[in-house]
Order: C-alpha cells, then sequence, then structure tokens
C-alpha cells in the first residue's frame, strides 16, 4: 500500500492540545499496552480505565477485538495485516491524544517495529509501553476465549505465541507480570508511575 500527503495542506486548529488539558485539568497521552492473547490486557485496560475515570481523568479504551469489528474489519493476522492493524491504531491514538484523552490501547502489537512505528508518532513521554507479561503456558492454562486450544488443534492459523511470533519489548516504561501480580497490584503500579510521572 502506498502513502501520500500530496496537495494535502494540514490545517491548525484554534483550540490546541495545551488548551485541552487545560480544561480537562490533565495531561493526554497513550498507554500502550502489549502482550500474547490471554495475557490480560483487556482485563487491566477497562479495570484502570474505571479507576482512572473515578480520579477524574477522560479516557478511552480501544483493543483489537473491537477495533477489528469495525475500522479494521477488513484485515487479518499475517504480519502484514498486523502492522497495518498497528499503524492505524497509533494514527486513531494519536487524534484521541490531541483530542485530550488518555488513551489505554490494549493489542497485542507482536512487532517491536510496529510498536516502535508508534512510539514515534508521539512526542516523547507521551507514549507509555506497558509489557503485558506472562507465559505462553499460563496463557494456554487461561485460554479465555478458547482460542490457544483451536489454533493448537490447528484450527486457527498464525497464532500469535503458537504459530505467530511474539517479540518482546525490549525497553517498554512498564513491565505488568500478570502471573505474579493480582491485576489490582498491576493497576497500582501503573497510576503510582503517571503520578510520579505527573502525568495524572
Ligand atoms: N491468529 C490470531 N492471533 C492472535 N489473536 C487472534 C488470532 N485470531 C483471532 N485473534 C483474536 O484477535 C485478538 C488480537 O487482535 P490484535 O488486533 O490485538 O492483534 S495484533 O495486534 O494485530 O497482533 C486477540 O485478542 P486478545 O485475546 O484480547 O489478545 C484474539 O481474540
Ligand atoms: N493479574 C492479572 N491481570 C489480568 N488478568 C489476569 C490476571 N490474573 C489472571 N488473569 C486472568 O487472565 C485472563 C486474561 O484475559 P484478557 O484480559 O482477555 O487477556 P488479553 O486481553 O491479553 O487477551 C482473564 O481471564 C483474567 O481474569
Amino acid at each position: 500500500m502506498e502513502y501520500t500527503s500530496q496537495n494535502i495542506v494540514y490545517h491548525d486548529n484554534r483550540v490546541t492540545r495545551a488548551d485541552r488539558h487545560q480544561l480537562n485539568q490533565h495531561k493526554s497521552f497513550v498507554l500502550w499496552l502489549t502482550g500474547l492473547s490471554g495475557s490480560g490486557k483487556s482485563t487491566v485496560s477497562v479495570e484502570l480505565e474505571k479507576v482512572l475515570h473515578d480520579r477524574g481523568v477522560r479516557s478511552y479504551v480501544i483493543d483489537g477485538d473491537n477495533l477489528r469489528h469495525g475500522l479494521n474489519a477488513d484485515l487479518g493476522f499475517k504480519p502484514e495485516d498486523r502492522k497495518e492493524n498497528i499503524r492505524r491504531v497509533g494514527e486513531v491514538s494519536k487524534l484521541f491524544v490531541d483530542a485530550g484523552l488518555v488513551v489505554l490501547a490494549a493489542f497485542i502489537s507482536p512487532y517491536t517495529e510496529d510498536r516502535e512505528n508508534v512510539r514515534n508518532l508521539f512526542e516523547p513521554g507521551e507514549f507509555v509501553e506497558i509489557f503485558v507479561k506472562c507465559p505462553v503456558e499460563v496463557c494456554i492454562k487461561r485460554d479465555p476465549k478458547g482460542l490457544y486450544e483451536k489454533a493448537i488443534r490447528g484450527e486457527i492459523t498464525n497464532f500469535t505465541g503458537i504459530s505467530a511470533p511474539y517479540e518482546e519489548p525490549v525497553n517498554p516504561e512498564l513491565i505488568l507480570d500478570t502471573n505474579k501480580n493480582s491485576f489490582h497490584d498491576c493497576i497500582n503500579i501503573v497510576v503510582d508511575y503517571l503520578l510520579i510521572k505527573n502525568l495524572i
């Protein structure tokens, strides 16, 4: 696919990002949760959003299962489809961050290069990569959607951790070990980080 911005002029808004931060009384940024299927991305992001919301933070969760029903319904799970999936999610996240929201993006996002491309869309400090870490054996035992069982039987191809790779983040801002920590502990780790970094 070829992308071009030729003959397209970028318009500046009169309401700036700083104006939106002032109105909301907090900064906007993206919390990017990456990890295997069943590692806990959705559970953590949904519970974390509730905690942030209760603290007066304007937020929005986007995740793979939901976006793949709509905006990304044309994409599958081959490497090039995942790349395009993550590119679009990155651009959507950027719009939401520009709109003043805290975005919680929960995507397997298995390729380092695709995650780094998203990071590069943001200012330093605005992209917080959170590795939701869990051994694949434990994810297979959890199998909340029965997908691992199907993948092992060969009924789903290109399944991350079984028949497709997952490249672990090299230097993420945070690691949540969901095999050792309860999801309450995981949420506290993120909230503490956001407070220390003065993001909320
Ligand atoms: N082949 C294959 N591999 C991995 N996952 C699969 C596959 N087929 C379907 N699913 C379901 O799709 C969800 C992952 O979508 P993502 O958009 O997060 O994937 S990716 O970031 O583009 O790799 C994933 O959701 P989570 O379990 O929440 O991670 C699965 O429910
Ligand atoms: N510390 C934890 N954090 C998140 N999920 C956990 C944790 N411990 C156990 N789980 C369980 O693991 C499963 C994770 O599923 P889910 O959140 O859908 O993962 P993902 O979105 O990464 O596919 C859920 O059934 C959840 O209850």
